[in-house]
């Protein structure tokens, strides 16, 4: 799915209403779309407070609170009467609801932190029309509003942020529990320091211009199911363990074997026909025993002081790998005759990083770097949406796939383009699920799946599992050794 600017989807709403569409009878269909989706979550409430805001937005929020209305709850409004400069549409929206004799209308100030449970409040005070920080009695309104525990719905964006930018690090933002944007995902949603006021997405289809749509030139993108269909191979029958590849996991150490043990195996888990471990002697016994599907290369007694160059095989290095001064050299001198796709993680990064030997990753190779192995390897950023600008430069002009990890990690591509995924959850945020995501690339490439395709499918299948993990074993309980038995039922569900 594209991810479009504020400014784009202003012209795609242009769009749509100049192929025949009106704007009111949009904002009908976006405020129908919300109350269906509303009926269908909130069961049990039987009141809904609307704040709302002079724009579309609020135009949104009003036709909401009528139709909310019409179908029985009890619904109350609230503007500021100080401030009746409706747009045109809202205003239209605004003069049925003082039509109704059951809609109470109220001033911001009116509102009680005191209110009876079953309550929801909606927030239709600003969308995409942001373009300042709040301030004044709207500030001061969230700011009371985010004090209540009653559930907070927010239409299209969160009030306070910016569809495709940073906030200012004071702002005051609407701490929605659901948000229910029109057609797109917006990016603010998907970085750290703006999508944790976003709560629980859902994006609503309110049928906006397709070919418009389809035109729009864009470099983000959310990975969604119709991606993830185009991009999976089913397996092939009259097919044989070499039809599906050789991965070499290098990594673990003294203490770390688990690292490179999960890796290999979450490999194995996802269709790598040849699966070898290389490792130190000190896994041998330990990998051999808990995974006897992968071969074990023997490269060192305690840590790693040769990686050997084997034909025809996708090497995934880093795991548990540690930085023993001959790792380090065995790494750099490796990566001086390989010049092959790699796919390189955890310490393998940071050797590179401590070393300054950027140059020698071989070009269409994968790095899979966390936040700060990125600013090891390419210097500090003010913030996430710098930083996915600085990757983009950087996978550019080392011809490099990068996969920023992240609560929604990014792969950016050397056309610099970024695709955010959107499967997985908290519970993966345990040491070793990096590791499992670095042997399912591994595996996909040696597949034979295209490097973008194999970083795109992995991310979420990872996170998909993730998903299905914390189901049965909660976030806090689920491991990321749970997360690789899952990996299974993801495959089922794509077949
Ligand atoms: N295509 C769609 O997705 C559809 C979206 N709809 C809804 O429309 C809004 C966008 O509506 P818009 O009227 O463009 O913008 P807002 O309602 O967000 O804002 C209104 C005006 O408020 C002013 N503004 C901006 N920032 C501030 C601030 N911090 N404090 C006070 N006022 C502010 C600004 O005007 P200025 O002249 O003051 O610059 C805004 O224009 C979208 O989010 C959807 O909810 C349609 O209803 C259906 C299709
Ligand atoms: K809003």
């Amino acid at each position: 799915m594209k991810i479009l600017s504020s400014s784009q989807i202003k012209s795609c709403d242009i769009a749509t209403t100049e192929s025949g569409v009106s704007s009111l009878n949009l904002m009908e269909r976006a405020a129908a779309k919300c109350v269906e989706w509303i009926e269908m979550n909130f069961k049990t409430t039987n009141r809904f407070l609307i704040f709302c805001g002079t724009g579309n937005n609020g135009g949104d929020g009003l036709a909401t609170a009528r139709m909310l209305y019409e179908k029985g709850f009890d619904v109350e409004v609230y503007i500021d009467r100080a401030n009746l400069n409706f747009k045109a549409d809202a205003e239209i929206n605004f003069r049925k609801i003082k039509k109704i004799s059951g809609i109470e209308i109220k001033d911001f100030s009116d509102f009680s932190k005191t209110i009876k449970e079953k309550t929801v409040l909606i927030d239709a005070l600003f969308g995409y029309g942001l373009n300042r920080k709040l301030s004044g009695k709207v500030k001061n309104l969230v700011e009371t509003l985010n004090q209540t525990t009653l559930p907070k719905v927010s239409i299209d964006i969160p009030t306070g942020l910016f569809a495709d930018k940073v906030i200012e690090k004071d702002s005051v933002v609407f701490k929605a529990d659901f948000t229910l944007t029109f057609q797109f995902y917006k990016r603010s949603f998907l970085h750290p320091e703006t999508g944790r006021f976003c709560g629980k997405t859902e994006v609503l289809d309110i049928d906006l211009d397709s070919k418009f749509i389809e035109d729009a030139k864009t470099d983000y993108f959310v990975i969604d199911n119709s991606i993830i269909r185009k991009i999976y191979k089913p397996r092939e029958d009259f097919s044989n363990k070499g039809t599906f590849g050789k991965s070499i996991l290098v990594g673990g150490s003294y203490g770390k074997i688990g690292a490179v043990l999960m890796s290999s195996l979450s490999a194995l888990r996802t269709g790598s026909g040849l699966t070898f471990t290389m490792a130190p002697d000190c896994g041998n016994l330990i990998l051999q025993s808990q995974i006897p599907e992968a071969m074990f290369i023997s490269s060192g007694k305690n840590y790693i002081c040769k990686i050997e160059i084997q034909d025809k095989a996708i090497y995934g290095i880093g795991p548990g790998l540690g930085k023993e001064k001959q790792t380090q050299k065995a790494l750099l001198e490796f990566l001086k005759s390989y010049k092959n796709p790699v796919v390189l993680d955890a310490d393998a990064l940071n050797i590179l990083a401590e070393n300054q030997n950027l140059n020698l990753i071989p070009k269409h190779s994968v790095i899979t770097p966390h936040p700060l192995e990125f600013e090891r390897l390419f210097g500090k950023t003010e913030n996430s949406f710098d930083r996915i600008e600085l990757a983009k430069e950087k996978a550019k002009d080392s011809q490099i796939f990068i996969v920023l990890k992240d609560h929604h990690t990014a792969i950016i591509t050397p056309d610099k383009k970024v695709y955010y995924n959107i499967t997985g959850n908290s519970g993966m945020a345990k040491g070793g699920s990096g590791d499992v995501l670095t042997g399912i690339i591994t595996s996909l490439i040696s597949q034979k799946y295209e490097i973008k395709e194999a970083c795109i499918f992995s991310v979420w299948l990872h996170g998909k599992a993730g998903d299905f993990a914390a189901e049965e074993f909660s976030r806090e309980s689920m491991l990321p050794t749970d997360l690789i038995n899952k990996i299974g039922e993801v495959f089922k569900s794509l077949n």
